[in-house]
């Protein structure tokens, strides 16, 4: 290479830096992230608040949504937030220990890069050291029955454990706990090989501030977040035949443009009638194949709400598009995008839609639809906070379940999986030898940040808590982990409950070593000058696609 020679002309102000120097603010950055995380880890992992520009607030452990809300702007952390959101669209799970990991390994390539060994041969150690740990990994799995209801159920409690703290807690968590249970194994299908799979899509959470959590409840349909249109429309109805509509029930508007000249005040009539007429066209239509009910993404007139409350239809109107596929598919119905194309053959079937006062508002239930696996967990609770932290632990609930149906095969959690994999690590740097051996036992050391930052959260003395396993596990105590709940070290974690799936281990491994692989790997980092105060305004606007594209790039290049 031409060291020395300027062949890149930057824009004024902006700024490069090289070699190490470039490496060690990427690992700087990387592990401030993590560090910034760390304390969010597990059960006793604390909350963080995040204030947005607008004032708004979240207040959450959940890692990913930490990530999301910090506003982070150098290139090296942003990776590291890219990572963590790959792993959260990936598994739904291991969010924080992807970035604690990842931060860890960078940590523990500092004092290699010090001893001048190359950063191609700390990427290839760390590489080889991934791949041994997958290879033991599988091999000190669990396989476990994922039918067996009870034992699911205890899993998950363990996932909600930390969660929900204050007197209610318990009861909350076994409401909700049911109600995560009754919807996955509801919307689960049995594959030929004996496993299950579930859609996270067909179950919907729908939620609804007031009452408390106690009060939310699973129903086994749809829930729409909508009245219906007319007073004089049934508010229930059995058997119903839908119609799922994704046009209007309205005359279109003339264009702004067209005039219409009018010199009689017959003609005002005339029109109206001739509007009217149009209007009941459309809904004789609608009743001759014989719908009941009529559910609509886009808009109902008036005009029309009266013609269909008097042939006994119940209508509902500007439902969200995805609210309008999930009606669709449960109830096997169509949608028509045209009255036009309105026939008994794109009717979609339900035992009951009925309205339903919930809380001070009214919701339509759709119960009993022809497809039985769509869902919907309806939350109650007395604040968007509560709501929103409420629906992030149940999804972390049911993606724990979904990786389970994929991949029946657990470990043992509270840091136990990390410290076995380490000693399993050790032994085998020991037959590797050189420079890359010192890099393999670089990558055991990173996976004790695990147990040692849970510890921390639970104010042990980290140092004697990691003593302590390493010894437990030489004595072949391979579940051996931190019990953060009580503060103490447990000989087997998976006896308390507190087990992992696999598939998210695995993708912890994979994502973490991908990504600090990826910034040692640079040397050379050249960044634009920042935006002058005038042209603010407009960056911001376009910030969330700058965001992505900058991600993308990221990720072409690794
Ligand atoms: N009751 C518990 N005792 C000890 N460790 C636990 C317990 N529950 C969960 N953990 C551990 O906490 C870690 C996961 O923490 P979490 O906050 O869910 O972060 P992540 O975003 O990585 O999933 C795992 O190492 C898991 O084994
Ligand atoms: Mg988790």
């Amino acid at each position: 290479m031409a060291a020395g020679v300027p062949v890149l002309i930057l824009k004024e102000g902006a700024t490069r830096t090289y070699g190490r120097e470039a490496l060690r603010s990427n690992i700087l950055a990387a592990r401030i992230i993590a560090e910034a995380l760390k304390t969010s880890l597990g059960p006793r992992g604390m909350d963080k608040m995040i204030v947005d520009a607008f004032g708004d607030i979240t207040v959450t452990n959940d890692g990913v949504t930490i990530l999301k809300e910090m506003d982070v702007q150098h290139p090296a952390a942003k990776l590291i937030v890219e990572t963590a959101k790959a792993q959260d669209a990936e598994v739904g799970d291991g969010t924080t220990s992807v970035v604690v990991l990842a931060g860890s390994l960078l940590e523990k390539a500092e004092p290699l890069l010090d001893q001048n060994i190359h950063p191609s041969i700390i990427i290839e150690g760390y590489k080889k050291a991934m791949e041994k740990a997958l290879e033991e990994l599988s091999n000190i799995a669990v396989k476990i029955n994922p039918k067996d209801k009870e034992y699911m159920r205890k899993l998950v409690y363990t996932t909600l454990s930390s969660k929900f703290v204050g007197q209610e807690a318990e009861e909350i968590r076994n409401k909700l706990l049911d109600m995560i249970i009754e919807a996955a194994y509801t919307v689960a299908v049995e594959q030929p090989d004996g496993t299950l799979r579930m859609s996270l899509d067909d179950i919907k959470i729908e939620k609804k501030k007031g009452g408390s959590l106690l009060d939310s409840q699973l129903v086994k349909g749809i829930v729409l977040d909508k009245e219906v249109v007319h007073p004089g429309m049934p508010k229930r109805v059995e058997n119903a035949k839908i119609l799922v509509l994704d046009a209007p029930l309205e005359v279109e508007k003339p264009d702004i443009t067209a005039k219409i000249n009018i010199t009689d005040p017959r003609q005002i009539e005339a029109f109206l009638e001739e509007q009217t007429k149009i209007l009941k066209e459309m809904v004789d239509k609608i009743a001759e194949t014989g719908a009941n009910v009529v559910i609509t993404q886009k808009g109902i007139d008036d005009v029309a709400a009266h013609f269909l409350a008097k042939k006994g239809i119940m209508a509902v109107r500007r439902v969200k598009r995805s609210d309008i596929e999930k009606v669709a598919k449960a109830t096997g119905a169509k949608v028509v995008t045209s009255i036009k194309d309105v026939s008994p053959e794109v009717l979609g079937e339900a035992k009951l839609v009925e309205e339903r006062r919930v809380g001070k508002d009214k919701m339509v239930f759709i119960e009993g639809a022809k497809n039985p696996r769509a869902v919907t967990i309806l939350l109650r609770g007395a604040s968007d906070m509560a709501l929103d932290e409420a629906e992030r632990n149940i999804t972390d609930a049911l993606h724990v379940l979904r990786n389970i149906f994929m991949k029946p095969m657990i470990v043992g959690g509270g840091g136990a999986v990390e410290v076995e994999l380490a000693e399993r690590l050790r032994k085998f740097a020991s037959t590797v030898g050189g420079k890359e051996q010192l890099a393999i036992e670089a990558y055991a050391e990173a996976l004790e940040e695990i147990p040692v930052v849970l510890a921390d959260t639970a104010g042990m003395d980290t140092l004697e808590a990691l003593m302590e396993l390493r010894k437990l596990h030489r004595e072949g105590k391979i579940w051996a982990g931190v019990n953060v709940v009580e503060g103490k070290i447990e000989e087997d974690m998976t006896k308390l409950g507190v087990v992992e799936p696999v598939r998210v281990r695995e993708q912890v491994l994979k994502s973490a070593t991908e990504a600090a692989n990826a910034l040692l790997k640079i040397d050379d980092v050249i960044a634009a000058a920042p935006p002058k105060e005038g042209k603010k305004g407009k960056k911001e606007e376009g910030g969330e696609e700058e965001e992505e594209g900058g991600s993308s790039k990221f990720g072409s290049e690794f």
